[in-house]
């Protein structure tokens, strides 16, 4: 990549505005403001933060941010439009407000295909020519680094590359620090990207900083990223997590990743004192996955929960001897682990392995081995599934390795009861009786709950809590069911998942059965007696 010796290279993250610009997000100020910080400890280059004068919550953030942030990587970047047709550039409000906003980085958005300025705009490609050249040129007069947006450029040089390449000179000749290339339909591959960069390249000369912005409609928003820095682009613009409209942006974490470990080109600013980079790339993702309230994607690149999971045993049986050989970069380098699943696609590797991950050494124990491969495909095949339960294939592993597992307590009986005693639309109340023996003595406690797996944990609970104390910080958090109908012909069964926690760690149970209350049950008591098998309580 010639293009990129000795020139400075650009990460530009636009999360704050087109990230905002997907369906299911609406950030506060204050979440701006917070995600402007996680940004600035990764170490991109500049936080573009929204659009000033044209949505009100953006004009806020800029007022706040050069009050509260004290960026120490980045600098602030507003978004704007050119001026519109038949205006002058300093008589126009929405210009006005950019260089209100005291951002000292300016992103102008101008158009860069010729049927947009005619069919968009209802002006002349040559009126767009001169809104770009009279906002960039005010702009820099003010003091502002701008970097323009070409709009649509890709789809326009398709269409009449002629214009779009006289578009991208006017800006530079206006005085823009960066033009970028924009997929804004996101319908490019990487070829196509390649060979228009290169193009532009030419016409530009080997000086002129050119950016790529790629949606993802076609699926290859990274991909035309990294093509067009291999064809001479040297400022990335993508979202945290490829947040963006309709189908997104190019993602930003793969692509400095990409940078980094692929290329070997450093793009992530490093600071002493806040060592950020791309160790924190994962706990960035999800810290901003937080914020913006959407569920980080498991499968995401590189920061994904599963990114580095493996499942299959012949992986598992490889990965045994190196790591390497079933993964493309060591998960450390991002932040992320390495994790094993347990499933009925496992070998006695997979096994090996998700036991040394849960603290036992099971290499010179080809037994216990065997007999737990073949007890969890045969207990997956009838519903179990461990991969989303650690606690129960741990109890699991325990009876096989230690002969049982611990008696922390002797269930006699259980029943639940649920009663409505209004009409309709009067909530039902459900109660549990359970009767076990713990600590050398008989229990008999009811509980009560606004459905029966929770009047059952509330009796389950009350039973053990004399005994075991502990129980007290331990908490139901979730609960899933699923009827799994192709199991048995007509016969479904149920299984439940549930999650507990004791206030510091989290751990999740699996039980099967041909009713929801059984399987409850038995995901209920994995889940107590895991807690307190971990809690390192002994049976009393
Ligand atoms: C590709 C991108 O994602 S660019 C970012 C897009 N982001 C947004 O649109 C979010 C913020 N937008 C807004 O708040 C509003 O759309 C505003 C304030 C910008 C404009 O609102 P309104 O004045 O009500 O106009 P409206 O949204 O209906 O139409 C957009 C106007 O901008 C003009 N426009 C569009 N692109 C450009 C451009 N690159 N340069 C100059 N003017 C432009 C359109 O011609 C239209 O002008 P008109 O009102 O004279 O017809
Ligand atoms: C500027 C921008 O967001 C786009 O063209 O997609």
């Amino acid at each position: 990549m010639p293009r990129l010796a000795g020139q400075a290279f650009q990460v530009y993250d636009t999360t704050l505005r087109d990230g905002a610009q997907q369906e299911g997000i609406a950030l506060s100020v204050a979440d701006k403001l917070a995600i402007a910080v996680l940004l600035d400890e990764l170490g991109v280059g500049f936080i573009e933060g929204g659009w000033p004068g044209a949505v009100p919550k953006d004009t806020e953030f800029f007022k706040r941010a050069a009050k509260e942030l004290d960026l120490r990587n980045a600098e602030l970047a507003a978004f704007g439009a050119t001026r519109k047709a038949g205006t002058r550039a300093t008589d126009d409000p929405q210009v006005r407000a950019l260089l209100d906003s005291e951002a000292p980085v300016v992103a102008v958005v101008a158009k860069h295909d010729v049927r947009h300025a005619e069919r968009a705009l209802r002006t002349t490609g040559e009126e767009n020519l001169a809104m770009i050249a009279d906002t960039v040129a005010l702009l820099v007069r003010e003091g502002r680094r701008v970097v323009v947006d070409a709009e649509h450029f890709f789809d326009g040089y398709r269409y009449d590359a002629a214009y779009s390449r006289q578009a991208v000179l006017t800006a530079f000749e206006a005085g823009a620090e960066v033009v970028a290339l924009c997929d804004t339909n996101g319908g490019m591959v990487p070829s196509w990207v390649t060979q228009i960069v290169q193009d532009v390249r030419a016409a530009v000369g080997p000086d002129a900083v050119l950016g790529i912005h790629a949606h993802n409609d076609s699926g290859c928003a990274v991909a035309n990223t990294l093509a067009a820095v291999e064809a001479g682009c040297a400022h990335v613009q993508g979202t945290v997590n490829g947040y963006g409209e309709r189908t997104g942006n190019a993602d930003l974490l793969a692509v400095v990743a990409n940078l980094e470990l692929k290329y070997g080109l450093p793009a992530l600013a490093r600071d002493d004192e806040r060592p950020g980079g791309l160790p924190e790339l994962t706990r960035i993702a999800h810290a901003i996955s937080e914020i913006t309230n959407i569920s980080p994607f498991a499968r995401s690149p590189y920061v994904g929960a599963s990114a580095f999971a493996h499942k299959a045993g012949l992986h598992a049986s490889a990965i045994r001897v190196d790591p390497d050989l079933y993964q493309h970069t060591d998960p450390a380098l991002v932040g992320n682990d390495m994790r094993m699943l347990v499933s009925d696609m496992a070998g006695r590797a997979s096994i090996e392995l998700k036991g040394r991950e849960l603290g036992f050494d099971l290499s010179d124990r080809p037994d216990v081995l065997s007999r737990v491969t073949e007890r969890v495909k045969d207990a997956e095949a009838r519903g179990y599934t461990y991969e989303a339960a650690d606690a129960s294939f741990e109890l699991l592993l325990v009876e096989e390795i230690e002969g049982g597992r611990p008696q922390y307590f002797r269930v006699e009986s259980w029943r639940t009861i649920v009663e409505r005693s209004g009409g309709r639309g009067t909530p039902a109340t459900a109660e549990a009786t359970v009767k076990l023996h713990a600590g050398g003595e008989r229990f008999v406690t009811t509980g009560e709950g606004n459905g029966p797996v929770n009047a059952l944990d509330h009796a389950l609970r009350q039973a053990l809590v004399g005994a075991y104390p502990e129980l007290e910080a331990f908490e139901l958090i979730d609960f899933k069911v699923r009827i799994l109908d192709s199991m048995h012909g007509t016969d479904a069964v149920t299984r439940v998942l549930i999650e507990m926690t004791d206030g510091q760690t989290s751990w999740s149970t699996v039980g099967v059965g041909p009713n929801l209350l059984e399987a409850s049950w038995e995901a209920l008591t994995d889940a107590t007696i895991w807690g307190l098998l971990h809690a390192e309580v002994a049976p009393r």
